[in-house]
């Protein structure tokens, strides 16, 4: 398949030689995870900045730090677009309205800014403390039911569940209680972004592609109509609650005073005659905070648990660090009773702070970006970009570094304690690790994130002692591409309680 070389494009990055029109054939093939391995043969062979053809497209991988910097900081505003999407991710994104498929412009300016200072700004994230609790406390419910059974526990699952839960408050407030509809909606999602690499068959040929593979189109529209079907009544009664609040003054009913949906409810299109969201495309925003924060935050507790398995030392030393009485010095109380740590308290804790960095670090949930355009023609690392070039970055290749990191692929949250190692995870000054990405379409959700990882690490090491069925020496991190990259075994993790004191 590297028959042909690519005489006309030498001002691009250098690549494998390609057919004319179906491109590197073994590319077309591959999921983004499968890629990799591919990938680091090019690098080594041409460099850290590479092209390959998938079919008719092209695209540009990079690995290096550097050069990451350089175009997702420095030349920002040119690599902040996305390609123009096939039709599958344009039906299910309303047509490009919501924040991650937005083109670089006035609709993804203002919907990002709505969710990082309408939604995600301190004192609003706060206010959904409850949230987290209430998710919180059902994970240590099952995880508790599950171990007194004599069973393992299905880690991910447990994860997936509270995560759900919690992210719905943030869409809805308290709409949702019920547990079975909490796993109806966290299925439902899942189902979409496990198929998507299906769905983006339709990419190529639409009307004929849909027609050939019918039942699969069917599936796709099923899944969209799913989401409408659970999400609608909820963005209604939300709208109940807000007219109610407007009318009568303060809080709604539910005692939540804001949701997502009620900052959607008033923003006005630009460039659309400032039209409002239809009820369609607030539902594929509501959609979108969970498609995004799910998998990636519950994948990485699992990698965050793994290591503490498989690492028991780190996990007591952890568990010190939690017990130790410098939090219940801050405030002065006796938490000794205190059902759960709670989440302001969690800032002393450096160790915690290290823990969760070194496995954002070494696994990060998302191995690339979400694919990247660019503005304009672009030189970088002597070459030249066109307009409109696909380019993504290799966020796994950034954390492992050996410039940057001693013995990169050993789990040591030590290395993050280390004076110079005040690592800034939004990437602005040098990138040594790049979980959230980088730049303007770095992740908006990245303290939401953080706080649910430190928040649920803390408070299940505090509540139990994690061993695995599989036994310590047999935890085997080997990766598969799932909705993010997660165990390839999952973790079974065989529970002692410690204390979850007022409900002994
Ligand atoms: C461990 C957890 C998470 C990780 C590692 C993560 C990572 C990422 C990455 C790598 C990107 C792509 C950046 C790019 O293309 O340059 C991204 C984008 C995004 N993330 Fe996250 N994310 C996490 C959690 C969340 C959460 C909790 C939310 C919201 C609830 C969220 C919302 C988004 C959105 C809306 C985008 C699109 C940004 C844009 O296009 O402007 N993420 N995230």
């Amino acid at each position: 398949f590297w028959l042909v070389p690519t005489f006309k494009n030498r001002k691009l990055p250098p690549g494998p030689p390609t057919f004319p029109l179906v491109g590197n054939l073994v590319f077309v093939t591959k999921s983004s995870y499968g890629l990799k391995a591919i990938l680091r043969q090019l690098w080594a062979q041409y460099g850290p900045i590479v092209t390959v053809h998938f079919g008719p497209r092209r695209m540009i991988f990079v690995s290096d730090r550097h050069l990451a910097h350089e175009a997702l900081v420095q030349k920002g505003s040119v690599f902040a677009d996305r390609p123009v999407p096939g039709v599958a991710t344009r039906f299910v994104t309303s047509n490009q309205h919501n924040i991650n498929s937005a083109p670089y412009g006035d609709l993804w300016r203002l919907l990002r800014r709505n969710l990082t200072s309408g939604v995600f700004h301190s004192a609003r994230v706060r206010s959904f403390a409850r949230g987290r609790e209430r998710a919180l406390r059902a994970a240590v419910d099952l995880m508790r039911s599950e171990s007194e059974a004599g069973r393992s526990v299905d880690v991910l699952g447990v994860f997936r569940y509270a995560l759900c839960s919690s992210l719905l408050v943030m869409d809805f407030g308290t709409l949702v209680e019920d547990e079975k509809i909490v796993r109806e909606i966290e299925e439902e999602h899942r189902r979409l972004l496990l198929g998507f690499a299906r769905f983006n068959v339709f990419s190529i040929f639409p009307s004929i592609t849909k027609l050939v593979y019918k039942e699969r189109w069917r599936e796709l529209v099923e899944i969209r109509r799913r989401q409408e079907e659970m999400l609608l009544p909820l963005i209604r009664a939300r709208k109940e609650i807000v007219l109610k609040k407007l009318e009568g003054g303060g809080k709604g009913e539910d005692g939540f005073e804001f949701s997502y949906v009620d900052s959607l409810l008033d923003l006005e299109l630009p460039n659309e005659e400032g039209r409002r969201l239809t009820e369609g495309e607030i539902v594929t925003l509501c959609s979108e905070l969970l498609n995004a924060g799910i998998d990636t935050i519950a994948g990485t507790l699992q990698w965050v648990f793994a290591n503490l398995v498989k690492h028991p030392e780190i996990q007591e030393k952890l568990f010190a660090e939690i017990e130790s009485s410098t939090w219940r010095e801050i405030t002065g109380e006796n938490d000794d009773s205190a059902e759960f740590i709670p989440e302001e308290k969690l800032q002393g804790m450096e160790y915690l702070k290290a823990v969760v960095m070194e496995t954002l670090r070494l696994h990060p949930p998302n191995h690339f970006l979400l694919p990247h355009a660019v503005k304009e023609n672009v030189k970088i690392a002597g070459c030249v970009l066109p307009k409109g070039t696909i380019v993504n970055f290799a966020v796994s290749e950034m954390g492992l570094d050996e410039n940057v990191w001693e013995n990169p692929t050993e789990f040591k949250p030590e290395r993050f304690l280390e004076i110079n190692k005040d690592v800034d995870l939004t990437a602005t000054r040098e990138i040594t690790m790049m979980p959230f990405g980088a730049g303007r379409r770095s992740c908006p959700g990245l303290g939401v994130a953080m706080l649910h990882l430190q928040y649920f690490t803390a408070n299940l090491v505090r509540g139990f002692k994690w061993t695995a069925k599989q036994g310590t020496s047999e935890i085997d991190l080997s990766e598969k591409q799932e909705v993010g990259v997660v165990m390839k075994h999952p973790l079974e993790a065989v529970l002692v309680r410690r204390r979850i004191s007022n409900q002994s």
